[in-house]
C-alpha cells in the first residue's frame, strides 16, 4: 500500500452502537431517523450511503469484533478476545501462554444482573475492590488484577512458562448482554470456567465486607455485589495500520478497547479532558481535539463516541437521540467544516454494530455508513439512517472491506 503522498486527510466518526430498530416511543422512527443530524445528512447528500456488516454471524456481536472489522481487519483472522485489546491500552504486555480477562464490577440482585456497571461505580471504590481481589484472593503468582476506569477492570493470568488453565473452549458471557436476566446460565464454562467462577464467588464475600462499597447503598447508589469475568483472550498479532493502509493515524476515545486496538495498530492515542465514555462526555472537546490533530502531520483521525451505545444498554431512547444530535453538532459538523478548508479529504460516519434499545444489548446485522469527499460521487440521498442505507443497494457483507474502500484514492 502506498503512503499518503498527497496529504489527503481522512476522518472516521464512530457513534458506537447507534444503529437500531424503529421505536414506538419515537413515533416509529429509529433513533437515527428521529435525531436532528443535519451534518451527517449533508455527508450522505454530498456522497454515498450504504450498509455494512462488521460482525460475522459466527462471532459474538461485541465491540471488539465490530471495531476490528471497522478498522479494516478481518476478525476471523485477527481477533483473540476483548480483554487483550484492553490490556494493550494499559500497556500490559502479554507473553505466550498469558491470558487477559475483563473484570467487570457488577450488581446482581435476586440472582439477576441488575447493573453491569455497578451503577457506574466510582474509580475510587472500584480500585479498592480490585485491590481487595488482588490482596485477599489471588496471592498466587499467576493472577494479577489491574484497576481500570469504573466498572471496566482487567485480570491477567501469567503462565510464567507453564500451561494456562485456559483454552479456546473457555466460554464467558458479557454482563451487558444479560441485563435483568438470571445470571445462572451465563456463568463461565469450559476449561477456564472453574477458575473464573471460583474468583467470582470469592468476590461476593469481599465486596459485601468493603465499607466504601456498602456506603454507596446509603447514598442511594448501587453497590458492587461481585466481579464478573469475561472477554478472555491471548495476545493478538495485528499488522500495523501504516503497512496495511499507508496512512498515519490517531484515535480519540474514552474507552480502553479502542485505545488498545489503536495502540496495537501503531496509532497515536489522543486523550481528551472531559471524555468520559458516557452520556456526559465532552463532545465539543472531542471535536476540537480532532481538528487539532488534523492540523498536524496525521493523515487519518478516528473519533469514537461511546454515549450512543451506553444509552441503548440502559434502554433510553431519548438519551440515544440526544447523544446522536450532540455528535452531529459538536463533532461531525465542525470537523467536516475544517476538512473542507484543508484541500482534499474524505469523511466517514459508521458505527461498529447495532445496539438495540429493545434488548439493551448489541446485535448482529447491518449498520449504516455514509462518506463523502474527494473522488466520491454524490448519490444525493438526503438522510443518514438505517432505512436509506438499506434502500441504497450498496451493501458490504465483510465489514473489514469498508476501510480499504474509504482510504482508496
Ligand atoms: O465496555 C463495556 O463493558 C461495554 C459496555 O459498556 O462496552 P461496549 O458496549 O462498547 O462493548
Amino acid at each position: 500500500m502506498s503512503l499518503n503522498v498527497n496529504k489527503m486527510k481522512y476522518v472516521l466518526v464512530i457513534p458506537d452502537g447507534c444503529a437500531d430498530e424503529p421505536q414506538a416511543s419515537l413515533g416509529g422512527k429509529t433513533p437515527l431517523q428521529a435525531a436532528k443530524t443535519p451534518n451527517m445528512d449533508a455527508i450522505s447528500k454530498a456522497g454515498i450511503i450504504g450498509q455494512t456488516d462488521n460482525v460475522p454471524e459466527s462471532m459474538p456481536s461485541g465491540s471488539d469484533v465490530g471495531t476490528m472489522s471497522l478498522f479494516g481487519y478481518d476478525p476471523h483472522e485477527f481477533h483473540t478476545g476483548r480483554a487483550p485489546l484492553e490490556a494493550a491500552a494499559q500497556g500490559i504486555e502479554l507473553f505466550p501462554g498469558d491470558w487477559a480477562i475483563r473484570c467487570n464490577l457488577v450488581t446482581v440482585e435476586d440472582g439477576k444482573m441488575k447493573s453491569f456497571t455497578a451503577g457506574q461505580i466510582s474509580n475510587d471504590v472500584a480500585a479498592e475492590l480490585v485491590g481487595l481481589m488482588q490482596k485477599q484472593t489471588c496471592g498466587s503468582e499467576h493472577w494479577k488484577f489491574y484497576p481500570g476506569v469504573s466498572y471496566r477492570n482487567l485480570l491477567v493470568y501469567r503462565a510464567r512458562g507453564g500451561k494456562a488453565p485456559f483454552a479456546d473452549d473457555t466460554y464467558t458471557v458479557p454482563p451487558h448482554d444479560i441485563t435483568d436476566q438470571p445470571i445462572d446460565e451465563s456463568l463461565p464454562m469450559g476449561s477456564g470456567g472453574c477458575d473464573l467462577r471460583e474468583l467470582m464467588e470469592k468476590s461476593v464475600e469481599l465486596f459485601a465486607e468493603c465499607e466504601s462499597n456498602q456506603k454507596r447503598t446509603e447514598n442511594g447508589e448501587l453497590a458492587a455485589t461481585q466481579a464478573w469475568l469475561w472477554g478472555q483472550g491471548s495476545r493478538p498479532n495485528l499488522e500495523p495500520f501504516i503497512e496495511r493502509y499507508g496512512v498515519r493515524s490517531a484515535v480519540i476515545t474514552a474507552v480502553d478497547l479502542l485505545r488498545g486496538i489503536g495502540k496495537l495498530l501503531g496509532w497515536d492515542v489522543i486523550e481528551v479532558e472531559g471524555a468520559t465514555g458516557y452520556l456526559d462526555t465532552d463532545y465539543a472537546a472531542k471535536g476540537r481535539a480532532a481538528i487539532e490533530a488534523l492540523r498536524g502531520d496525521l493523515d487519518f483521525v478516528v473519533v469514537h463516541v461511546e454515549a450512543t451505545d451506553e444509552a441503548s444498554h440502559e434502554g433510553h431512547a431519548d438519551a440515544k437521540v440526544k447523544a446522536l444530535e450532540e455528535i452531529d453538532e459538536k463533532i461531525v459538523g465542525p470537523v467536516h467544516e475544517y476538512l473542507k478548508s484543508t484541500g482534499e479529504y474524505r469523511i466517514l460516519v459508521c458505527p461498529d454494530h447495532p445496539t438495540f434499545l429493545r434488548t439493551k444489548t448489541h446485535s448482529h446485522g447491518y449498520v449504516p455508513f455514509t462518506m463523502c469527499g474527494a473522488g466520491i460521487e454524490s448519490k444525493n440521498v438526503p438522510s443518514y439512517d438505517e432505512v436509506q442505507a438499506a434502500a441504497s443497494g450498496d451493501t458490504i457483507d465483510n465489514g473489514y472491506e469498508l476501510m480499504g474502500r474509504f482510504l482508496k484514492k
